[in-house]
C-alpha cells in the first residue's frame, strides 16, 4: 500500500520563534494517525531545530530545496550532505516557485533528483501547469514533459524513494483549488505515465500528492479521490490547527 502523506511547505515564512511556536503546537496536537505521514518543511535555518524538536514524535522534517552539486564554490547554496548530516532525509524538488522565480530547468532538476537519491534521500518531485497552459489544453503534455525530463531517467529501484506532487500553478496561493475531479484526472494521468515507464506494480506504489489551496474545508473531498494520496500544503500549513485538520481529513 502506498503512503498517505500530508506535507506542509512553509516556504519563506517563520523565524526561529515562530518555528518553535508552530512546532510545539503541532507536537501537542498531532496524535499520530495510523498510515498517515505528516511532514513539515521549514526554512534551511530552522531545519536543525525542527528535526531536534520533533525527534521523538511521528512528525517528519523535509527541506524545501537543495543544490545539485555535492560541495564546492556555490555561495549561498545547501548540499544534500549538509541536510542528511542534521537528520533530514526528504527534500522537495521542482516546486513551481523554484522553476518560475529561480529559473530551475528540468535539466537542473534531473541533476538534483540524482544527487538526492545518491545521498539516500527521499524526493518530493513537484510538477504542474500554469494557467495559460491549462487554458490551451496543454496541461497533460506540460506535466508529462516535466516528469520525462526531470524524473523518468531514474531506475526502477530509485522510484521507491520518490513521491510526486501535482501542483497546478494557478491554484497555488490563489484560493482557487483544482476540483476533486480535475485533481483525480491529472493524478490518474501521472500514474499512467509512471506505469508506461516503470510498470503497473511500481506505479501503484508511488504516492501522488495534490497541492494548491488545500484547506480543512476541501481536503476530505480531494483526498477521497482514488489517485490522490495526500497533499502538499502551503498557506494552511502555517496554522497548526488547519494543517492537522487537513492531516485528519483521511479519516
Ligand atoms: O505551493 C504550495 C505547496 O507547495 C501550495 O500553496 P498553497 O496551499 O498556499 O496554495
Amino acid at each position: 500500500m502506498r503512503d498517505k502523506i500530508v506535507a506542509g511547505n512553509w516556504k519563506m515564512n517563520n523565524d526561529l520563534a515562530e518555528t518553535e511556536d508552530l512546532l510545539s503546537k503541532i507536537k501537542l496536537e498531532w496524535e499520530g494517525t495510523e498510515g498517515v505521514r505528516v511532514i513539515v518543511a521549514p526554512s534551511f535555518t530552522n531545519l536543525h531545530h525542527a528535526f531536534e524538536s520533533l525527534r521523538d514524535t511521528q512528525v517528519e522534517v523535509a527541506a524545501q530545496n537543495m543544490n545539485q552539486h555535492e560541495n564546492g564554490a556555490y555561495t549561498g547554496e545547501v548540499s544534500a550532505k549538509m541536510l542528511t548530516s542534521i537528520g533530514i532525509k526528504t527534500v522537495i524538488l521542482g516546486h513551481s516557485e523554484r522553476r518560475a522565480i529561480f529559473k530551475e530547468t528540468d535539466e537542473v532538476l534531473a541533476e538534483k533528483v540524482n544527487t538526492a537519491l545518491k545521498n539516500d534521500m527521499e524526493v518530493i518531485f513537484c510538477c504542474g501547469e500554469e494557467l495559460k497552459e491549462r487554458k490551451n489544453n496543454d496541461h497533460f503534455e506540460v506535466v508529462k514533459g516535466q516528469l520525462e525530463n526531470g524524473l523518468f531517467h531514474i531506475s526502477e529501484e530509485a522510484l521507491e524513494k520518490v513521491v510526486v506532487a501535482y501542483e497546478p500553478v494557478w491554484a497555488i496561493g490563489t484560493g482557487e483549488t483544482a476540483s476533486p475531479e480535475q485533481a483525480q484526472e491529472m493524478h490518474a494521468f501521472i500514474r499512467k505515465s509512471i506505469e508506461e515507464k516503470y510498470g503497473k506494480d511500481k506505479a501503484a506504489e508511488v504516492a501522488i500528492l495534490y497541492g494548491g489551496s488545500v484547506k480543512p474545508s476541501n481536503a476530505k473531498e480531494i483526498f477521497a479521490k482514488e489517485d490522490v494520496d495526500g497533499g502538499l500544503v502551503g498557506g494552511a500549513s502555517l496554522k497548526a490547527e488547519d494543517f492537522l485538520a487537513i492531516a485528519r481529513a483521511f479519516n
